[in-house]
């Protein structure tokens, strides 16, 4: 598991009401109890940080002590510098527990020229978890080399202080644990890190539930990319729909539109001369190029290919229409999308145009089917009528991997899949029956790809914002919303939600 996918797992369970104090608390105690199972009783110091870290290792005190350990925390900073608003709740109790008989010490340590070799027989280290940032600060960096002189027994809350907890990596230095005791799963850190530092790594269930992980929430907003002062124009994501025909204008305009509301910076619609002016006069935010004919053709090919040189992320469908020309104009672009290993997202027509086989083994790519499109991309002769949803979602995903893109299925319940990788989606309402809803949710999943989202986290997330907007654009009118009107609540649904219970 990457550290962001921990973050926003974390996240989800407490927009589902799971507060992260009892996060951190069953944390604690799972590092208390790993300690109570190597050594029966003595003394034990614990070097912590200021984030949540820091905080699991205040709340694994509390545990020691009941156990019967006598316990030294040192704290690596000044209390008013603790961040976690966990943390600094622990760290409270920890200082009001110290008045009472128990043995406990509570030493803080600013200075580097202030610590001294611990004599405890096991040592924990909570000073950095997943929040580590950068080159390691003073006293940090010598507290990590007095507890790797020290011949204690060490463990490791989360990760040892010092790994990068995405690669692995050791800058400089890091704790040598004899055991890290990570939560909820392995993060992908911890694999690739030299056992040297980690030791033998326990996972530690913390009450997590899976649902927080699979199904999309708000901690899923935390995927979005921070955008650097300094940025410029086209650098967050540069789109080329090709779509928009005589008959359809107004699809890849929504798609467009959509894009741009999810934070893309340019929109390209390549469209056929027919489709020029109407999607022009629905916007003056998008570029349109308009290409000979009344639908998309192979004499676009050349000119089109020119643009995609230049974009992030390719979006094929939205209103093209099914002439047969159209799809061969469709599949010749896709081949030399593929050679050029773009981004490639295709959607509506473009389902029904592009040959299974030919973007099979495409791993650059997202497809959008609604339930009809996926039965017919995959040749499904009947409907899949599945009672239980977990056996449903199982069949749907085999299906799913005849592809080695990310498979976006589109119903009450969109699901989410590549390889072995499930997400599943459960924001939207029924007034997202209107036309063009589809088209908005292309947009966006190509705006997120395109501003640097892995393709699966890209889908999974245009998935929950999509329907988030519906779900607002629902409150404001009712059912009788368009898609137009959808699009303008894409913003504020992306925002993140305050969560109001909790520590204050
Ligand atoms: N779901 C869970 O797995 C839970 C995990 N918990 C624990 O919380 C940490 C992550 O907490 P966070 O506050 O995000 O980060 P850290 O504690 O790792 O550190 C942040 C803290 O450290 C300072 N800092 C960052 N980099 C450096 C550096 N290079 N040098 C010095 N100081 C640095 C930064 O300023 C912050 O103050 C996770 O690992 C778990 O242990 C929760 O308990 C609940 C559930
Ligand atoms: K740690």
């Amino acid at each position: 598991m990457r550290p962001i996918d921990m973050m926003v797992t974390d996240l989800n369970a407490e927009y589902l009401g799971i507060p992260r104090l009892s996060l951190m608390e069953n944390a604690g105690k799972a590092v208390a109890q790993q300690v109570n199972k190597i050594v029966d009783s003595g003394r034990v110091t614990i070097f912590a940080g200021t984030g949540g870290n820091g905080g699991d290792g205040f709340v694994a005190a509390r545990h020691l002590l009941n156990m019967g350990f006598k316990v030294e925390v040192i704290l690596l900073a000044h209390p008013s510098k603790i961040r976690s608003k966990e943390a600094k709740k622990n760290w409270e109790v920890l200082e009001k527990m110290r008045i009472s008989p128990a043995p406990l010490e509570l030493r803080i340590i600013e200075d580097s020229s202030q610590l001294e070799p611990p004599y405890s027989a096991v040592i924990v280290d909570a000073i950095l978890g997943t929040g580590i940032k950068g080159r390691l600060r003073e006293p940090i960096r010598s507290a990590i080399k007095i507890m790797n002189e020290s011949e204690a027994l060490k463990i490791a809350v989360d990760i040892p202080s010092g790994v990068d907890p995405g690669t692995g990596e050791v800058l400089d230095v890091a704790v040598e644990a004899d055991y890290t005791v990570t939560f909820h799963r392995i993060k992908d850190g911890l694999k690739m890190a030299d056992p040297t530092f980690t030791g033998e790594i326990i996972v530690s269930d913390i009450g997590i539930p899976i649902i927080c992980e699979v199904f999309t929430g708000p901690g899923d907003l935390l995927r979005l990319p921070k955008r650097k002062g300094s940025s410029h124009k086209g650098e967050n994501g540069r789109i080329l729909i090709v779509g928009g025909s005589a008959k359809y204008a107004g699809a890849p305009a929504l798609a467009g539109l959509a894009a741009l509301k999810a934070g893309a910076d340019i929109v390209t619609i390549a469209c056929s001369e027919s489709a020029m002016l109407p999607i022009k006069s629905y916007s003056p935010d998008l570029i349109v190029k308009g290409f000979p004919g009344d639908h998309i053709n192979p004499r676009m090919i050349k000119k089109a290919l020119k643009i995609i040189e230049r974009v992030d992320c390719i979006l094929i469908g939205c209103g093209g229409g099914l002439e047969p020309d159209t799809g061969d104009a469709f599949n010749l672009l896709v081949q030399e999308i593929m050679k050029m290993e773009k981004p490639l997202v295709i959607d509506a027509d473009g389902l029904k145009l592009i040959k299974k086989d030919t973007i099979k083994d495409y791993p650059n790519l997202i497809i959008t089917p609604h339930e009809g499109e996926f039965r017919e991309f995959f040749s499904l002769k009947s409907p899949i009528i599945i009672e239980d949803f977990k056996e449903k979602v199982t069949a749907y995903h085999s299906i799913a991997n005849n592809i080695k893109g990310v498979v976006l299925l589109k119903g009450p319940v969109d699901m989410i899949f590549q390889g072995e990788k499930v997400r599943l989606n459960s924001t939207g309402t029924p007034g997202m029956t209107v036309g063009g809803t589809g088209d908005c949710l292309a947009g966006i999943t190509a705006s997120l790809w395109a501003q640097g989202l892995t393709p699966m986290d890209a889908a999974a997330l245009a998935a929950f914002i999509n329907g988030r907007a519906g779900e607002m654009a629902e409150k404001e009118y009712g059912y009788g919303f368009t898609a137009s009107e959808m699009i303008n609540f894409i913003p504020k649904a992306m925002s993140i939600p305050t969560i109001t219970s909790g520590i204050t």
